[in-house]
This record gives C-alpha cells, structure tokens and sequence, in this order.
C-alpha cells in the first residue's frame, strides 16, 4: 500500500514536473512584398507536418495566417532540401518569394554564412545570392523557363501555348504557359485589376485543360522594361506578390517579343527584378521582411 503510494507521487511528480516541456510548434513569419510565409524548422520542431495542420496554420481567422509554409532544411548528402506548401496544403514544385524568405531565415540563423549557396526544392536546384550584410536583399536564380505544354501539365498535344485560346468561365482569353518549375498561365491585357485576375483565377486554377492545376497571371505591359502584373496563385488564391509568377509573366511577355530581357515587375506588393537571358535561364532579384517568432498553444489542433 505504502510502496504504490511512493510510485504514484513519483510518476505524478515526473510527469509534471520534472519531464522536459514538450516544445510547442515554433514558427518565424516574414514576407516578400506581402506574399507572407511561415517559416517550419525541421531541426528545431519534433512534430511533423500535414495537409490537415498546414491549412489550419494558414487559415486567416483561425491560425497564423499566410499564403504558405516552407518547411527544412532537410539535410543529405551536404545539399539542403526544401519544401514549399501553399495555404491549401498542396506542395509546390518552386517558390521565389517563398525560397529567398527561407534563405533570408538561414543567415539569421548562421545555417549559411556564405555569400552564395544552393537550396533543392521539388523542382530542383536554384542559386541564393545575399547582396547586403543584412541578407534580406537576395538575387534567386530560378533555372530555365519552359514553354513545352508536357512540362507545364497542359492537356492535348505536346506544344509551345503561345497566345492560344483557353475558355475560362465562358470567356476566351489569349493565353501563353510557361513552366518556372512550377505551372503558369499568363495573359497579357490593358486592364488590369484584382477583380480581373480573381475573375479568371478561379476558374483557371482548376480547369481542365491543367490536371496539376496552375498559377494565373494577368499582365500589362507598360514599356519595354517594365510590366504590371495581378496573381491568382494555386493553391492560395489573390495574392500581392510572388516570384515565380513575377517570372513566369516576364517571361513570357519577353517571349512573345513585347518587352526587353531586363524587367521590372511591379506587383501590389511591390517591385521585383526580373533578367531572362538567351536560353531562357531567369533570375530576379526581391526583399524580404521578417515580422515575428510564434510559438503555438500545445492545443492549437485540439478540436475545441
Ligand atoms: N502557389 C505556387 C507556389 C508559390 C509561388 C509564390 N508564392 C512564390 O513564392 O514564388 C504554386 O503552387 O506553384
């Protein structure tokens, strides 16, 4: 009787007192031109991440709120790996904005002190550049763009979709796909607006024609070196910037003839950089603003 006593008091005592906190789930939160992201550490949180928790996270009334999570760097063979997840849960092949917030996040930590280095996504490889001390002015190379319809997920025969007509919502809209690791449409138009690319978007985002879905762009072209673009991202919805859009639109603008290699995006959010070069190998350049580190209540995902 006496023994059982000592044993409960023990194990009550051990439990909750003595055994080390769990760590709740830490998050950094930062954005490129408003397209927001949290930041999941793998080496720094035991719990894993799912489509379920992710959307939870994302939602903007009843999480954390962001466009999406990057989550790494997973480690092997002295590369690190990344993945990029929209709002929705889905992962992303690529990820401009949502990359250089994660590299901007690796100097903070001194995972990187090198001016320059590599991050691997579900798209491939792509060059950070640091261009100030502080690490949030950073130059992405993205890789090649690719216009071939297999590439991009587009249904029908293998081709270049080059101003070709797609029906969404009953409209017929001029559209070019481009590949950026990830898949867009991009339409070039005088009008433009938010109303305008949520309009398309939701109907594009999922049509027929892209069983892996898509990225819709609306572009205006205002002179041979800049453009003014509108997002409706996969997986997200509206957003007001994103690299991989931003480069997707100015790629293809370039390849239509309507604009020089050297262009500025201008997004809502803001201003990004964008140089394709003869092969069609782009890179850009954006900033990227840290707001906060979250730590979520241990009963967040407890249905309440
Ligand atoms: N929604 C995109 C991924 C994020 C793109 C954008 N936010 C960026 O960081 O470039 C997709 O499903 O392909």
């Amino acid at each position: 009787m006496f023994d059982t006593l000592i044993v409960s008091s023990i194990l009550y005592l051990e439990k909750n007192f003595f055994r080390k906190k769990e760590q709740n789930m830490e998050f950094y939160k930062y954005h490129s031109l408003g397209n927001d992201y949290l930041i999941y550490d793998c080496n720094k949180n035991q719990e894993a991440l799912d489509k379920e928790k992710i959307v939870k996270l994302c939602n903007r009334n009843y999480g954390i709120g962001a466009d999406g999570i990057v989550e790494g760097p997973y480690k092997k063979e002295g590369k690190m790996y990344v993945k990029v997840y929209n709002a929705d849960g889905s992962e992303a092949e690529q990820g401009g904005n949502a990359i250089r917030i994660f590299a901007h996040y690796l100097k903070t930590i001194k995972e990187v002190q090198s001016e320059s280095f590599s991050l691997y996504t579900k798209g491939g490889e792509v060059k950070l550049r640091f261009l100030n001390r502080e690490g949030t002015r950073i130059q992405m190379t993205m890789g090649q763009l690719s216009f071939d319809s297999e590439k991009i997920g587009l249904t029908g025969p293998k081709r270049e979709a080059l101003h070709e007509y797609f029906n969404f919502g009953g409209e017929e809209y001029a559209c070019t796909c481009v590949s950026v690791g990830n898949p867009h449409c991009v339409i070039i138009t005088d009008e433009i607006s938010r109303a305008k690319v949520c309009a398309i978007g939701k109907y594009s985002e999922v049509a027929d024609y892209f069983p892996e879905r898509i990225n819709t762009q609306i572009v205006k072209v205002l002179d041979k070196n800049n453009i003014q673009i509108e997002i409706y991202e996969r997986g997200v919805g509206y957003t007001l910037s994103s690299g991989t859009c931003s480069c997707a639109a100015a790629g293809a603008a370039y390849r239509l003839g309507l604009i020089d290699s050297d262009v500025m995006v201008h997004t809502p959010g803001g201003k990004l950089w964008t140089q394709i070069d003869e092969n069609f190998n782009v890179k850009m350049i954006g900033s990227v603003k840290g707001i906060c580190r979250i730590e979520l209540f241990e009963d967040f995902f407890r249905q309440i």
